[in-house]
């Protein structure tokens, strides 16, 4: 059950294209040549033509050499942006500037640096990696391709906006949600199409599909069969997003809306990301768990849905008076007068908890564990509002 609750500092592997990042700072201040390349001290004695197709490849390496120090260089740079927001989850790990400046691959891998802080830094390890691996798969290009064969994208805040409008409860976001790095397995028969029909039945406003595989068990081709499967509940597409790239990727797999999590992304990444979506059609649901997270976010143009996670997901510690905490005073104002939904999600079990975060002033919940326990999930809606709202 690799990173199902038995989470651990597990080492993250480090692709060879990785940028450095800027956390180390070793800087390398001078070029070395590689020793296969050196020029041979006995090249007087050879052609012309050799030495300088020799002379020629010290060149090349020495113009590599500099482009991945540059490369470096902007990594180091937009890990301060991050941090200067307040972002503690580092994009990759710390592997220190070009590898034969800072000796052996064993010394870069043993490195202190390049173990993950927390679960939320080592899924975001994990994604940079994997992301990149799909993006050569299946280059931005070629999926481009497939977006005008993609299925029309829904209305997600019109469906949250018009279920609170005719229950007079939150807008439910039902999440399939098979496994999670803080409960391990939820459900054991997971059928994520029997499920999704089941939530869309029990009065569900829109669904929440997890599409990692590591750590959630869950996948893009879940999302693809619930889209597939006529349900008719605009869908969340419930990933870790560190690239545009998986934008393009959750549209063309029916996708409505992504969730975008403020406490990975720097505001340009955000700000970028919510024009993709825009062009795309898709909703971004921007994610925040703190006040300075909620004040970047409220200060992005064109955010128009917030979900406060109630669960910290460094921690995995849960307490629903966050959403309270964050809707208060000068927070609540702003997000009236913008008129953004916003949802409460994590840890929601009774109808007193839904009663609670709607006091605090969410027009919108995303629950997964309290509703896909249940041996039918329709009805464990029923009993998580203690009323049915399918009605
Ligand atoms: O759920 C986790 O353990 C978790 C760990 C690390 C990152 C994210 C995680 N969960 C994502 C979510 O926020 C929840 O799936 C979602 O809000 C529903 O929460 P719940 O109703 O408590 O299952």
């Amino acid at each position: 059950m690799d990173g199902l609750v038995s989470w651990r500092s597990t080492r993250v592997p480090v692709l060879a294209k990785h940028k450095p990042s800027p956390l180390h700072h070793n800087k390398p201040n001078n070029f070395s040549i590689r020793p296969s390349m050196n020029p041979n001290p006995h090249a007087g004695s050879r052609s012309v033509t050799s030495i300088k197709a020799q002379q020629a490849e010290v060149s090349i390496v020495n113009k590599e050499e500099e482009l991945k120090v540059k490369e470096w260089e902007v990594g180091m740079l937009k890990e301060e942006v991050a941090a200067s927001q307040g972002i503690k989850i580092r994009r990759r790990p710390p592997s220190g500037p070009p590898l034969h400046y800072v000796g052996p691959f064993e010394f870069r891998i043993q490195n202190e640096g390049n173990t993950p802080r927390n679960i939320l830094e080592e899924i975001v390890w994990n994604k940079d990696v994997e992301v990149s691996q799909m993006k050569e798969r299946k280059p931005l290009s070629s999926l481009k391709k497939h977006l005008e064969n993609a299925p029309p994208t829904r209305d997600f805040v019109g469906a949250l906006r018009e279920a609170n409008r005719r229950t007079g409860f939150p807008g439910l976001i039902a999440e399939v949600k098979k496994a999670s790095p803080s409960r391990g397995i939820l459900r054991e028969d997971f059928d994520p199409v029997e499920i999704a029909k089941a939530y869309e039945k029990g009065g569900a406003a829109c669904l929440s599909v997890l599409t990692d595989e590591k750590y959630f068990k869950g996948s893009f081709e879940n999302l693809e069969a619930i889209r597939n499967a006529g349900v008719k509940c605009p869908l969340l597409c419930k990933e870790f997003v560190v690239d545009a790239w998986q934008i393009y990727y959750a549209r063309i797999k029916g996708a409505d809306a992504i969730l975008l999590i403020a406490g990975v992304l720097p505001d340009l990444d955000i700000q970028y990301m919510i024009k993709i979506c825009k062009i795309l059609g898709l909703t971004a649901l921007v994610e925040v768990h703190d006040e300075r997270e909620m004040d970047r976010v409220l200060a992005i143009e064109g955010v128009e849905l917030i979900g406060i996670n109630n669960r910290n997901l460094e921690t995995f510690e849960v307490d629903i008076s966050n959403t309270r905490k964050l809707l208060e005073g000068e927070h609540g104002q702003l997000i009236r007068q913008k008129d953004i939904i916003v949802v409460g999600e994590s840890g929601l079990f009774t109808p007193d908890d839904i009663a609670y975060v709607q006091e605090a002033g969410v027009k919108a919940v995303l629950v997964g564990e309290s509703i896909v326990k249940q041996s039918e999930p329709g009805k464990g809606i029923s009993g998580l509002f203690g009323k049915d709202i399918s009605l």
